[in-house]
């Protein structure tokens, strides 16, 4: 959000050795903000930042308006699911969620019922007095977010929060925790590095890269039109930066070259151009009806996913086509092989720099 009463308002500055944090961030009412990107971004650091578990060299923390940037965690509207969960293996179910209630001063009964509602709320009521390791990796991660809920947070925290659950697990509760978050009033800020966890989570999305802000939009607006290599790898999008004149556009090619791209729309000045996978045709000699943008590529490799198989390819540009199998065989594609690879121009997204 850019506008309106935010319920986070933070501009993050952390220093150290090597590595630098900059970053501001705005999350309004019932909104979930995913922090998107690499290893060694400073995903973490952030989210610790802004639970008051590491100091901030420079900015400030507002929540609600009301600064908190110096005020310790425990004191602070926050609810943090850490990606192991970290619940208390000595306590129940039902005291883990109680923990940070009974902490804050509220009387035992009460803080009691209130972990025993958000159990039921989670479906978990019958795990109450179960010990947290013998419950399964799905129902362990409600129980983190019951705790962290308990505290009536304004400002969510979630790190990586379906990171510890297999693949199968995590479909399902990536759904139930996609509807618990619609349900939560405050802010939620989460960090991934799964894109499609931030596209399903989020209402917005940031990606961060060495520390610094590359793209923020809809999860829609960042995997249309990524600004960084990083993103269109992620999401799975070919490339390119080029200088467009009408619907001209001169990528760079090779030091000293330049590759002659059409789109459907004019544009002026630097551009990205960005198309998927899909949208390429790939042909053992030169189309007839000459395609305007039409390359002769070397296939570099090949990867197959299901019946469908990615051809990564070189040359003047480098590109990835995905076919079909039987389109592998009958092109009889393999690494070293030449073909021409071919892009309609109104497949081709192409936006200022
Ligand atoms: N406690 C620490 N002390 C010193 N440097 C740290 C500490 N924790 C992280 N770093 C360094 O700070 C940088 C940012 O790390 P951070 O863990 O925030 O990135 P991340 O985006 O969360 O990465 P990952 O996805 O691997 O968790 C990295 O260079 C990392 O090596």
């Amino acid at each position: 959000m850019t506008s309106g009463k935010a319920v986070l308002d933070a501009h993050l500055v952390v220093r150290r050795p090597g590595f630098g944090l900059d970053v501001r961030l705005r999350v309004g009412p019932g909104r979930v903000l995913a922090l998107l990107g690499p290893n060694g971004a400073g995903k973490s650091t952030a989210l610790r930042a802004l639970a008051g578990l590491l100091p901030l060299s420079g900015g400030h923390v507002l929540v609600d308006g009301g600064d908190v940037t110096a005020e310790p965690a425990e004191r602070r509207p926050v609810g943090v699911v850490f990606q192991d969960y970290l619940l208390f293996p000595h306590l129940s179910v039902v005291e883990n969620v109680a923990f940070g209630p009974r902490c804050q001063g509220m009387p035992a009964r009460r803080a009691r019922r209130l972990a025993l509602d958000l159990l039921a709320e989670m479906g978990l009521d019958g795990c109450a007095a179960a010990r947290p390791r013998t419950l399964s990796g799905g129902q362990q991660q409600r129980v983190a977010l019951a705790r962290a809920l308990a505290v009536r947070p304004r400002l969510l925290l979630l790190d990586e929060p379906l990171a510890a659950l297999d693949a199968h697990t995590r479909v399902s509760v990536r759904a139930q925790l996609r509807r618990r978050l619609a349900a939560f009033a405050g802010a939620t800020v989460l960090v991934t590095h799964d894109p499609l966890e931030a596209m399903v989570l989020a209402d917005r999305v940031l990606v961060l890269e060495d520390g610094a802000a590359v793209q923020e939009g809809t999860p829609a607006e960042v995997a249309r039109r990524p600004r960084t290599g990083y993103v269109a790898r992620l999401v799975g999008v070919n490339l390119y930066r080029g200088r467009a004149a009408g619907t001209r556009v001169r990528l760079a090619g090779p030091p000293g070259t330049e590759v002659p791209l059409t789109v459907a729309e004019p544009q002026a000045g630097t551009v990205f151009a960005a198309f998927p996978p899909r949208a390429v045709a790939l042909y053992r000699d030169r189309p007839g009806g000459s395609p305007r943008n039409a390359w002769p590529l070397t296939v570099d490799g090949v990867e197959r996913f299901g019946d469908q198989v990615r051809v990564h390819l070189t040359g003047v540009l480098e590109v990835s086509a995905d076919i079909t199998a039987a389109a592998l065989a009958e092109l009889a594609l393999s690494p070293g092989r030449r073909v021409w690879a071919v892009v309609k121009a109104t497949e081709v997204e192409c936006y200022p720099a």
